[in-house]
């Protein structure tokens, strides 16, 4: 695949710098990611390589999303758990329990077995590491503060966030993905066990995928095909430009940053609007996933299009003029989200008719992966949480920030270049 940004700030002026970043991201976007890979049969992700895996893998159909507080006080604790949750991690993406050949019967298990004669289904294990890793309430924890990388920032207070302090911050966050659920749970829970007085889950989520055919892109909740447009995982230079850490963060070159928020979505509220404005909000077709006014999934975003009356054809707070790189200096994310579904919960609407009662707990566990997320999420979010039409159905409950480092060889640890 061509990368669209061949020849980018080639022989181009200062004055022609805007209409050619635009027109750069606007071909480097018709770049889609690789489709959802077809369902593999059971294969194996390698876990070592030089980026960790789980971030331009191919996503998977389930993701258990797990974020552990550190229990135990020193550094040389902190770096025996990632040095455990290495082998194990490796262990668990090759398909192999965490059990010895002979198992003691005479004592519990190391594994709990609930995965035994099934296939790794793409398992994946990413790890990351929170900001109160490097200090917390004023105090250096693990002699890390000094080491924490500039644009590691706290993620700002954004207009209507109703973080819940369950589901918020962390200090170690493990994403497992496979395509089958169970392992990926089965992957956190062994984890948990290893980190027994060291660590402690602080909060989960669970999340799936639709799961269509190779090549078409999946519907989230809203019923919208949502990863239509994304950074190109196949392409290097994309991949180095806008997700990986380049050399200059030190320890956390090859890395990415990590951006997580549940938000709950008012399903019964959206699913009370006309179709006409559905589309509107997003400002794509919902059967096609077409831009407004094409017809197909992957027509151009023409965001300078009006319509006879010279209204924009994209309305001006869509969700998808909001997040597009065009109106954001040419900001880009990887995204790799998953719907969530945690039952129903009690809701007084704060919309008419005021209703009261049971309500899904539902929506988009999203996931997203950058450079720096000062250039990414909250560039992006700084202005949608504003002005976005989307918001008036979205509620962000939780998340986090997250440094997610490089990838591990076969003799080192993950986060080693930080902890050894
Ligand atoms: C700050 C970043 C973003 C948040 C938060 C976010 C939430 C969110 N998005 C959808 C559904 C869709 N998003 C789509 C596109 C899209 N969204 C973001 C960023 C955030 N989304 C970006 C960068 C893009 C791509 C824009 C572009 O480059 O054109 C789409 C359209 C289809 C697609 O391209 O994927 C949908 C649908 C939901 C439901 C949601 C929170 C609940
Ligand atoms: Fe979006």
């Amino acid at each position: 695949m061509s990368s669209g940004r061949r020849g980018f700030l080639g022989g181009i002026g200062l004055a022609g710098l805007a209409g050619a970043v635009a027109a750069s991201q606007r071909s480097a976007r018709a770049a889609r990611t690789a489709p959802l890979a077809p369902v593999a049969g059971g294969g194996i992700v390698p876990f070592f390589g030089a980026h960790q895996a789980g971030i331009a893998t191919p996503q998977q159909r389930a993701i258990y999303w797990a974020v552990f507080d550190m229990v135990a006080t020193t550094r040389p604790e902190l770096a025996k758990l990632m040095a455990d949750w290495t082998a194990a991690a490796a262990k668990l993406c090759a398909g192999a329990g965490l059990d010895d050949a002979t198992p003691d019967p005479a004592q519990p298990g190391r594994d709990s077995d609930d995965t035994m004669g099934m296939r790794p289904e793409r398992l994946t294990l990413t790890f990351g590491f929170g900001p109160t890793l490097f200090s917390k309430d004023g105090a250096d924890r693990f002699g890390l503060a000094a080491r924490r990388p500039a644009a590691f920032v706290d993620l700002p207070q954004f207009p209507g966030d109703q973080l819940v302090p369950g589901r918020t911050g962390g200090d170690l966050s493990v994403q497992a993905c496979a395509d089958d659920p169970q392992v990926c749970f089965h992957a956190v829970r062994q984890l948990a066990r290893l980190a027994d007085g060291v660590a402690k889950l602080r909060w989960v989520q669970a999340g799936f995928l639709a799961d269509y055919a190779a090549g078409q892109t999946p519907r989230n909740l809203m019923g919208f095909k949502d990863g239509t447009i994304n950074v190109a995982t196949g392409e290097a230079r994309a991949m180095d430009r806008f997700v990986w850490a380049d050399a200059s963060q030190g320890w956390m070159a090859g890395g990415s940053y990590q951006v997580a928020r549940p938000i709950r979505i008012a399903l019964e509220h959206w699913d009370r609007m006309k179709l006409g404005f559905q589309e509107q909000t997003f400002g794509r077709h919902k059967a096609s996933g077409a831009p407004i006014g094409c017809r197909r999934e992957f027509d151009r975003l023409d965001l300078d299009a009006n319509d006879a009356d010279g209204n924009p054809v994209i309305a001006e707070n869509a969700h998808v003029r909001l997040a597009a790189p065009e109106t954001n200096g040419g900001a880009q994310i990887l995204r790799r989200s998953y719907s969530y579904d945690n039952g129903v919960s009690y809701v007084a609407e704060r919309w008419p008719p005021w209703r009261q009662g049971m309500e899904y707990d539902a929506g988009l566990l999203f996931i997203c992966y950058q450079a720096d997320p000062r250039a990414g999420f909250i560039r992006l979010f700084e202005k949608m949480s504003r002005f976005d039409m989307m918001n008036q159905f979205t509620t962000h409950v939780g998340g986090g920030l997250f440094a997610c480092p490089g990838g591990a060889r076969p003799d080192r640890y993950v986060g080693e270049a930080l902890l050894g």
